[in-house]
């Protein structure tokens, strides 16, 4: 990957201890004595998010690479957070479209190894950061355009949902939905509020239910995705999407998307700690991890 964008980060010494974690989470290093540092893109790409960054469009392209599935591990989880955070904070982009590096996967949703048999406060970290994507992700001031380049269960469509619109590969083998009940658990309420503000109420009901991933032309039909077009479009037409959106003055359309989700995303910020404790009670009863651990066992069968 070639990149040449130059970004300035200030001196490490005038930043918050955590601002130190982040910088060796993303490999960036100060020279001696340093007053502030140049790191080209190259050390922004960090080990599970690649940021590639066209700043003469104002743009970038943040791909997950967290191979075979691109599960949202805690890693990636944070990884994803700091990296939207830098482009926040990168007057030079104003939108992001978000896709892939695995072939034929956009996302197989949260780590189902972070939510079996772990410890209690294992999962109360996970979900705080499970938590923190999203609404980083929904409230984000940034135009974000999702290239579902491959199949994109659960937490993976969650990720689509946060977009402003969604361009998926017309592969009938990727499916996209929120299929938790089959895995024997709930979509939380934040996912749910999610996909009714997408897609409505009455075919969020079903679709939550009965657990469906719906091929690109079904999602397509029930509105979780906008666009369907040939893999290899995907990217190129989410990038096309996030100019016409970028042709809208920043400020009307932030206002805008700001009043349309941040009830939805209150409702979350409103009982954070609460929704933690749901979270890991529930996912630590014994049926709970049962069936989780059945489902894995079912996803590793499959190749034998
Ligand atoms: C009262 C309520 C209160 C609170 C709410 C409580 C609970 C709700 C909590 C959470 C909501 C959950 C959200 C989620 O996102 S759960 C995850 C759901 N994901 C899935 O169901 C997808 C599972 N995976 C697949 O279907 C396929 O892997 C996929 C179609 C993505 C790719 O298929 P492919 O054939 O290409 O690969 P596989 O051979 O299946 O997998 C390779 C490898 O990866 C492992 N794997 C797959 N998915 C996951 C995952 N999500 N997490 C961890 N590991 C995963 C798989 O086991 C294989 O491993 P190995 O055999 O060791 O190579």
């Amino acid at each position: 990957m070639a990149l040449t964008a130059v970004i300035r980060v200030p001196s490490r010494a005038l930043l918050r201890p955590w601002a130190r974690l982040r910088d060796a989470a993303l490999g960036w290093i100060e020279p001696a004595g340093g007053g502030g540092v140049e790191v080209s893109a190259q050390r922004f790409a960090s080990q599970k998010v690649l940021v590639e960054p066209d700043p003469a469009a104002g743009v970038a392209v943040m791909k997950f690479k967290n191979p075979p599935v691109n599960s949202l591990s805690l890693e990636l989880l944070t990884e994803l957070v700091i990296s939207l955070e830098k482009l926040e904070n990168d007057k030079t982009v104003r939108g992001v479209v978000l896709t892939s590096d695995c072939p034929g996967i956009f996302s197989a949703g949260l780590d189902l190894t972070e939510m079996c048999g772990r410890n209690p406060a294992h999962y109360a970290e996970y979900w705080k950061a499970v938590q923190e994507m999203w609404l980083r992700l929904y409230l984000s001031n940034l135009v974000l355009v999702a290239a579902i380049n491959g199949a994109s269960p659960a937490g993976g469509c969650l990720i689509a949902l946060t977009c402003d619109y969604r361009v998926m590969a017309d592969n009938p083998k990727y499916c996209i939905g929120l299929n938790e009940t089959l895995l024997g658990i709930v979509a939380p309420f934040w996912f749910k509020d999610n996909l009714v503000n997408t897609i409505g109420h009455r075919a969020s009901e079903r679709a939550l239910q009965l657990g469906l991933l719906f091929p690109p032309t079904e999602a397509l039909q029930v509105g979780m995705v906008d666009k369907v077009v040939p893999k290899d479009q995907v990217q190129s037409t989410a990038l096309s999407v996030l100019a016409q959106w970028m042709a809208i003055p920043d400020h009307a359309r932030q206002l805008t998307k700001n009043m349309m989700r941040k009830p939805t995303a209150d409702r979350l910020l409103k009982q954070r700690d609460a929704d933690i404790q749901n979270f890991v009670s529930f996912i630590s009863r014994d049926s709970i991890q049962k069936s989780l651990q059945m489902y894995l066992e079912k996803l590793k069968q499959k190749k034998g």
